[in-house]
């Protein structure tokens, strides 16, 4: 039975690509995205939706070949991309990120924060300092760096949108993964804590918070038919959500539609409960 309801779930077309064929308004014409990690999953997405919606996009992620093989998808599709790689760990990296898109782009409208790292399965109190650096590190502490950096790019231009991503987990702590669940509680505080200060600049701040998404990320969860069950029992759509459901709302949150939205978190999870 669950096979079959699996089964299903894998062929299900994606509503998510199907809306986003033709006729997208250009809604973000003009502008310039810069997304992380956005060489696969939930960040290729979210840059595909953007760059749908007229954006110029910025990819990138730690390794060229990955770069390269983005930046092809997204001109086979017509949209305006450059790429670079960039470690949102590493201060000179993130340095980088924003100079080549104000030297190739000319400024910088929006920045979506989606790198994470998860180095750690288990029992909370097994887990270091090491490991707690790593996660806070790549998953909080860069995703406030690469907004201070871009402030002062966004203000030229009058204002800007910052997306964060977060995940359900920052609600509801997952077992096994208590380190990275925190590190995205934390951003919950930081799109909070940042937004009345971003205000003053016409900055809008929000941050997205996806349930179970079937990317590489996400594959201990969905491959597992037992634990894939459990999780589709606490969700009202049945079915695993796909990256682009993800993509349009990030698009959304940046886009005009939304400027009188800052500072909240919007859950994407299928209807999964979420409480803080
Ligand atoms: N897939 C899910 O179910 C799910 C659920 C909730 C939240 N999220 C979040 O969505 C975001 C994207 O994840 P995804 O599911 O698309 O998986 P993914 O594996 O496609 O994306 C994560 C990416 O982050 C990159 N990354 C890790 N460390 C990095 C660093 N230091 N610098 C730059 N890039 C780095 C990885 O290489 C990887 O490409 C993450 O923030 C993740 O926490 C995912």
């Amino acid at each position: 039975m669950l096979k079959a309801v699996t089964r299903c779930l894998w062929s299900n077309p994606v509503a998510g690509r199907r809306m986003m064929s033709h006729h997208i308004p250009q809604s973000l014409s003009g502008k310039v995205a810069i997304v992380t990690a956005s060489t696969d999953g939930i960040g290729l997405a979210a840059a595909e939706a953007l760059g749908q919606r007229g954006a110029h996009v910025v990819v990138s992620s730690r390794r060229q070949a990955n770069v390269d093989k983005a930046v092809s998808f997204l001109r086979s599709k017509d949209i305006k991309v450059i790429g670079t790689t960039c470690n949102v760990g590493k201060a000179e990296d993130r340095d980088k990120l924003i100079k080549t898109t104000i030297e190739q782009c000319g400024g910088v409208d929006i920045l979506v924060s989606n790198a994470a790292v998860n180095p750690f399965f288990g029992s909370i109190l097994e887990s270091t300092e090491e490991v707690w650096n790593k996660i806070l590190g790549v998953n909080v502490t860069a995703s406030f760096l690469l907004t201070k950096l871009v402030v002062p790019h966004m203000e030229k231009r009058g204002g800007g949108s910052v997306v964060i991503v977060s995940s359900v987990a920052g609600y509801q702590p997952m077992q096994g993964l208590g380190p990275y669940s925190v590190s995205k509680t934390a951003l919950l505080g930081l799109t909070r804590a940042l937004a009345p200060d971003l205000g003053h600049s016409n900055i809008r701040i929000n941050c997205v918070a996806p349930g179970i998404i079937k990317t590489r990320f996400s594959a201990a969860l969905w491959e597992n038919e037992g634990v894939l069950e459990e999780f589709l029992k606490q969700t009202s759509i049945k079915r695993l959500g796909q990256p682009e459901d993800i993509g349009g709302v990030i698009a959304f949150l940046c886009s005009d539609e939304a400027s009188y939205i800052t500072g909240e978190t919007i859950t994407v999870t299928g209807g999964m409960n979420c409480r803080l």
